[in-house]
């Protein structure tokens, strides 16, 4: 059996399957997206022609991750307009998808600016909805650049904090090509270490219930050729006493105007266990994900998913993931409760630093996370 990965990473780890495209068939544009719930086994596309499959897929992650929400979301818009759906119904049903990740209702509201724009200036539906799919495409091409200018920063960052390179990284859930138009944010960082012959390891944090770091982001590693090693979330632990970890990095899903960081569940222990091993714990996130509204942790909605994704196991090859309970493993015995929040809050006292495009700033001083939060690009709508 040809191992696919080592292909890839023989050939220098080219682009996989874009996580999310826009395409027009003779039958009509559609939004196609690489099925995140079918990987590592399968890469599968799955076409969106409307926007409850869009949100489905939302809601099932078969599309995950802050950036990419945020594109599928201004994409969803400018799919609606194309095709002649009530507008504004769709903008609501998708920002309203997933609360956590700042982004999607960012994208949302990006291309529905956009449509609103041409709309109310008296331009036609076909106007409009061209200027909504043209601002998608703006923002997926401001997403790709802002991975680049992430990975740059972040890879100094390192230099300055652990001169000598031969890093020791962990990492939680996936943040690579899989969340972005680009190469995502932690894991672009990591891959641009990597590339420059400074990585030593990456530790990949399983991140259950859905197993994000096992499925996607050790797929991610193995195709870029990267020294990675897998470890069950609580494995964690004892890596940072033997002193095995260096750096951690990870993403984000919301950074408050206080610099409070809420991102995958598990990601609060690791800074936890990063500040008493008194090792760097960084966090990559677009400006984007910055949301000056929110004013601190207590403040974030924490999206709580369903029991059954904690008490089965949900083979990949079920499409679009553990849609209801009783599709999986039995985990647990029937009729068992689990609490299933899907991220949590890191206070910004635990926090290094919080790496987006415009640069590294450190959430201990206010007034950086205010110069942040000034320079965010949020939108809002008149
Ligand atoms: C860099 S965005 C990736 C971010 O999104 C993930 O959440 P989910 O898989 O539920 O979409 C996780 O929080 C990652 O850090």
């Amino acid at each position: 059996m040809v191992d696919q990965n080592a292909v890839y990473a023989a050939a220098g780890d080219p682009t996989p399957l874009p996580s999310l495209r826009w395409d027009e068939p003779p039958e009509g544009p559609v939004l196609v997206l690489l099925d995140q719930t079918r990987l590592p086994g399968e890469e599968t596309e799955l076409v969106c022609t409307d926007v409850p499959a869009l949100v489905e897929a939302v809601r099932t992650l078969a599309v995950r991750g802050a950036p990419l929400l945020g594109l599928a979301g201004a994409y969803g818009v400018a799919l609606a307009a194309v095709r002649g759906y009530d507008v504004e119904e769709a903008a609501g049903l998708l920002a309203g998808a997933r609360p956590t990740a700042v982004n999607l209702g960012y994208g949302v509201r990006r291309a529905l600016a956009a449509y609103r724009k041409v709309a109310g200036g008296g331009g036609g539906p076909e106007e409009a909805g061209a200027a909504a799919l043209a601002e998608a495409r703006e923002l997926h091409r401001q997403d790709a650049e802002a991975s680049a200018r992430m990975a740059e920063h972040g890879a100094v960052l390192l230099r300055e904090l652990l001169p000598g390179g031969g890093y020791r990284l962990l990492t939680h859930c996936n943040t690579g090509r899989l969340v972005s138009g680009g190469e995502g944010t932690a894991l672009a960082v990591v891959r641009k270490v990597h590339r420059a012959g400074e990585l030593r390891r990456l530790w990949v944090d399983e991140t259950r219930p859905l197993l994000q770091g096992s499925r996607l982001t050790a797929w991610e590693a193995a195709r870029s050729g990267m020294a990675y090693t897998l470890l069950s979330d609580n494995a964690a632990g004892s890596l940072f006493s033997a002193g095995e970890v260096d750096a951690v990095l990870v993403g984000a899903d919301r950074i408050a105007a206080d610099g409070s960081v809420a991102n995958k569940v598990g990601s609060y222990p690791l800074a936890v266990l990063a500040r008493y091993h008194h090792v760097p714990f960084i966090v990559v996130a677009p400006s984007t994900t910055v949301d000056p509204e929110t004013p601190d942790g207590a403040s974030i909605e924490v999206e709580q998913r369903p029991g059954h994704e904690v008490t089965e196991f949900v083979p990949t090859q079920v499409p679009g993931g553990a849609r209801e309970a009783g599709m999986g493993i039995p985990l647990a015995p029937l009729g068992t409760q689990a609490y299933n929040p899907a991220f949590d809050v890191t206070p910004p006292e635990l926090v290094t630093a919080i790496v987006t495009e415009h640069g590294v700033v450190s959430p201990v001083t206010g007034d950086a996370i205010g110069d942040l939060c000034s320079r965010s690009r949020q939108v809002t709508i008149s």
